[in-house]
């Protein structure tokens, strides 16, 4: 069984629109809505896939009529600590004649300390009957910094650590040495500090926080360039598919879950999970929303992607 972790989850309102002007009236083509968070994204496309997952986190009970009914769209087995308060709404504006997603995401509810010990105890309590527990998003205001750092320390004891978070959050988290992470480039600059124009700088950079940190398998997505998959003893590339884009929100989901989903199904073949990641990433890229995937979509995209050894 798979445990998705969503601390921060959101409502998705995705806004298409053939151009959008800063500081003008922008009329909408067509609006849709998506339950998400990235932890949520996850366990959407694992299901896709025919996994067994769990996903939990934080919910808010002030808008939880609205929240059950998205839930229901992606038929998730769910279980939340919840919050009196407001699920935040993220908005996405897409322009679909270029091709641009902007993302406008609000902070989030509020947790406080007790809810905090609540969220721990559900984690160690999945844990023990998870071989994954994936760690993914944001935080809500009140969540201490450390609290990735804190809940993978408990869930390592009983299961593997996937952890998908960026700046401190995400520093701080690999005190823990997941097992696997997925920063996507920016991220990855961010958390060394440094810019990293080529392959060969990002597999040194991915060297550098597997041998600090005892990471196992760092798993780079690079937009529109692909992905990196480093290992201790390889280095492989996925290379770009060229598609329509419609709106990139939650390709580095699909591409997560579409990995995790490979190393479990084929025993940690690295090319095969690689390949998987890559063909739902670029899926989703091709999809509205964070929509499900089917299987066959997914099998048809595997023959489009090549992974190539560095
Ligand atoms: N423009 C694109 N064209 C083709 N494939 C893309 C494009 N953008 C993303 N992808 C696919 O999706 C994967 C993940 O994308 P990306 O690096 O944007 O993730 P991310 O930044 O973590 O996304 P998010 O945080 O929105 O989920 C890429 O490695 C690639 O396989
Ligand atoms: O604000 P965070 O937690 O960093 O990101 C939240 C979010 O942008 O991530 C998902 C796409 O990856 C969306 O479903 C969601 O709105």
């Amino acid at each position: 069984m798979i445990t998705t972790v969503t601390l921060n989850p959101a409502i998705d309102k995705t806004v298409l629109l053939d151009t959008f002007e800063v500081g003008s009236v922008n009329r909408v083509k067509s609006v849709r809505e998506d339950m998400g968070g990235k932890g949520i994204n996850v366990a959407k496309i694992l299901q896709s896939l025919g996994e067994d997952v769990a996903a939990i986190g934080f919910m808010g009970e002030k808008n939880d009529t609205h929240v059950k009914k998205l839930l229901e769209l992606a038929r998730l087995d769910t279980e939340f600590v919840t919050v009196d308060a407001l699920t935040r709404t993220n908005t996405k504006i897409v322009e679909l004649g270029k091709g641009i997603t902007t993302d406008v995401n609000e902070a989030g509810f509020a947790v406080s300390a007790d809810k905090v010990a609540a969220i721990q105890a559900m984690v160690a309590d999945y844990a023990k009957k998870s071989d994954y527990m994936v760690f993914s998003g944001s935080v809500p205001p009140g969540a201490p910094k450390d609290i990735y750092k804190v809940l993978a320390g408990e869930a390592r004891k009983t299961s593997k650590v996937v952890l998908d978070a960026e700046g401190e959050l995400l520093l701080l988290g690999l005190q823990e040495s997941p097992y696997i992470i997925k920063p996507n480039i920016h991220e990855l600059e961010t958390a060394l500090g440094k810019e990293l124009p080529g392959d060969k700088e990002v597999v040194q950079a991915c060297r550098e926080l597997m041998e600090t940190y005892g990471v196992t398998y760092v798993l780079v997505s690079m937009g529109g360039d692909g992905s990196l998959l480093v290992a201790r003893d390889r280095v492989l590339k996925a290379m770009p598919v060229k598609v329509e884009v419609k709106s990139t929100v939650g390709a580095g989901d699909s591409m997560l879950a579409g990995f995790v989903y490979g190393m479990i199904r084929y025993d940690e073949d690295l090319e095969k999970a690689l390949a998987y990641g890559a063909a739902c990433g670029t899926l989703a890229v091709g999809k509205e929303g964070t929509e499900t995937l089917s299987r066959e979509e997914i099998e048809k995209m595997l023959e489009r992607i090549a992974i190539v050894r560095l």
